[in-house]
């Protein structure tokens, strides 16, 4: 007899909650529109071998003493010790195809190892949108999306972000959203939807970004299927499946 018991979907809005939401059972999605998760799949789309995340500014420099190459900032500022910062156009063909990158960022690397106890980590943004909906719904495990926010605030786009994933998972049949935050995110993105770019500049992650010269990256971020490709966290390194279709 075929199993019509629904898939749990939810939707954690920021990283202080992170624990009300945590199921070693959880697919779980970390979102980082601005910027890490948007780099982390223009990597791979560019050809990266594997991304090692790490949480601290001080395993990444050890990394770089042993020899990785290290893209790192903290607040929107290159480490000194990094090779290049967390925008998506330091992570081009030139400087990462074929190679080993060491990366950590102020909130998305932190998420992901966070969520490392649940039995699948998968990196999402606007750039992979369809290529993780598809996948997630092949699957048979509960699904979590997992907003990185902005240092444990609420974030406008990883919500709508959420929203946009969330409302195709919703509309597969197979998923029951059992808290709130799924029906605001999707709300949201139906805000959002018909204008995304007009849409986006309304965050405060824009402000931040153009006070140091770093929102040129807004539009690339806010494009949807730029890649097929999936990254996904495995022994304490990313990297990725594809989803079918050639690569841009
Ligand atoms: O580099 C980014 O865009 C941010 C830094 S901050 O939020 O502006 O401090 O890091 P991320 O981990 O990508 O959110």
């Amino acid at each position: 007899m075929m199993n019509t018991k629904k898939r749990r979907l939810e939707v954690c809005i920021t990283p202080a909650i992170y624990d009300k939401h945590a199921h070693d059972e959880n697919l779980v999605v970390v979102i980082d529109v601005l910027r890490a998760t948007s780099s982390i799949c223009t990597a791979f789309a560019n050809g990266v071998d594997r991304i090692i995340p790490v949480a601290t500014v001080e395993e990444a420099r050890q990394k770089k003493e042993a020899g990785y190459i290290v893209a790192s900032e903290r607040d929107g500022y290159v480490l000194d010790f990094a090779d290049f910062g967390n925008s998506p156009f330091n992570f081009s063909a030139d400087k990462v195809k074929g190679k080993q990158i060491v990366y950590s960022t102020t909130n998305g690397t932190r998420c992901i190892h966070m969520a490392s106890h649940s039995q699948e980590v998968l990196i999402g943004s606007f750039l992979n949108l369809s290529a993780l909906a598809k996948y997630l719904i092949a699957q048979d495990a509960p699904v979590l999306l997992f907003c990185a926010s902005w240092k444990d605030r609420f974030s406008l786009e990883d919500t709508v972000c959420a929203g946009a994933l969330a409302e195709l998972l919703l509309n597969s049949g197979q998923f029951e959203s059992i808290c709130d935050a799924v029906t605001a995110s999707v709300d949201l993105w139906s805000l959002a939807k018909t204008n995304l770019n007009s849409y986006s500049l309304k965050t405060a992650q824009k402000g931040r970004l153009a006070s140091k010269g770093l929102d040129d990256c807004m539009e690339f971020c806010h494009q949807l299927d730029f890649t097929n490709l999936i990254p996904y966290y495995t022994n304490g390194t990313l990297l990725a499946k594809s989803m079918g279709h050639s690569e841009k």
